[in-house]
């Protein structure tokens, strides 16, 4: 089934054509892969889809429902999460109060019963505190649980990232760059975690990634992306032997 379906999507910043008609469709259950060199409009298509931007043209179809007729919080509450390529955490707070800021969605009761700290109140916190638990235990976190964020290495800052938006329960997780940064051991981790997610908890992964190493470890499908065009998708082998993307893409980094 579809989950995600993008047609002829367009994007401009004054002059710069960032999204250039692009169209892809992401399968439910798949790890999908954005490629693509610096500037080629990876990240602007994730800013599209949580709304942090409105394109110029075109439309993002999410189990049938129209994204661009949506605000980037019911985004969230229709079961979109994404990490974001610069890790963005509360550094001053310990992992698990940044992974009860990922719960903040699920948040059902008002700030009254809060006030009284009622049985509603204090059942829905448990709810929390189970759902943040499961999340440490799935990424084995269990040791930072109350380490403060800028205590922690870098690695361990984006398996907090990623549990943080795994901790909203979504149904389609949005990861800008999970590699990046993270040494060979760390990746080789994350692709682990992120098969886990897959396949433990069903979640659809749309990733944005320069380490080609992860990506042939982990993706069903890839789309190459260059100045904000698509130039080849299909199975990571596929997408790598194509000419255009080995000239715009491979090439560049092999410059
Ligand atoms: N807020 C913005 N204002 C102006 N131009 C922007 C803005 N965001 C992105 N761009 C431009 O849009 C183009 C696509 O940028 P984008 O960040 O999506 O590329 P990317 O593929 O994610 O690159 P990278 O791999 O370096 O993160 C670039 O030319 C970039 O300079």
């Amino acid at each position: 089934m579809s989950e995600l379906i993008v047609e002829n999507l367009n994007l401009s910043f004054g002059g710069i054509k960032a999204i250039n008609d692009v169209s892809f469709t992401v399968e439910a259950g798949d790890i999908y892969a954005i490629i693509g060199p610096n500037g080629a409009g990876k990240s602007t298509i994730f800013n599209a889809i949580s709304r942090i931007y409105t394109p110029d043209s075109g439309s993002i179809r999410y189990r049938g429902q129209e994204l661009l007729e949506r605000a980037a919080h019911q985004v969230v509450d229709l079961g979109i999460a994404r990490t974001f390529q610069n890790i963005e955490l509360f550094e001053k707070a310990t992992v698990l109060e940044n992974l009860l800021v990922g719960r903040s969605s699920k948040i059902r009761t008002n700030w009254i019963s809060e006030f009284f700290f009622t049985r509603n109140v204090r059942k829905e916190e448990r709810v929390h505190r189970r759902k943040t638990e499961e999340v440490l235990d799935l990424l084995n976190m269990q040791q930072y649980r109350y380490e403060r964020v800028s205590d922690l290495a870098y690695g361990a800052r984006k398996n907090v990232e990623l549990a943080r938006a795994l901790c909203a329960e979504p149904e389609i997780l949005l990861l800008d760059e999970p590699a990046s940064g993270l040494n060979p051991e760390e990746t080789t981790d994350m692709s682990f975690w992120l098969k886990d997610i897959k396949e433990e908890l069903g979640v659809t992964i749309v990733m944005v990634e320069h380490d080609m190493s992860l990506v042939g470890r982990i993706a069903d499908r890839c789309m190459a992306l260059a100045n904000g065009a698509v130039l080849a998708v299909g199975s990571v082998a596929e997408v790598q032997s194509d000419p255009h993307v080995q000239a715009a893409y491979l090439g560049q980094v092999a410059a």
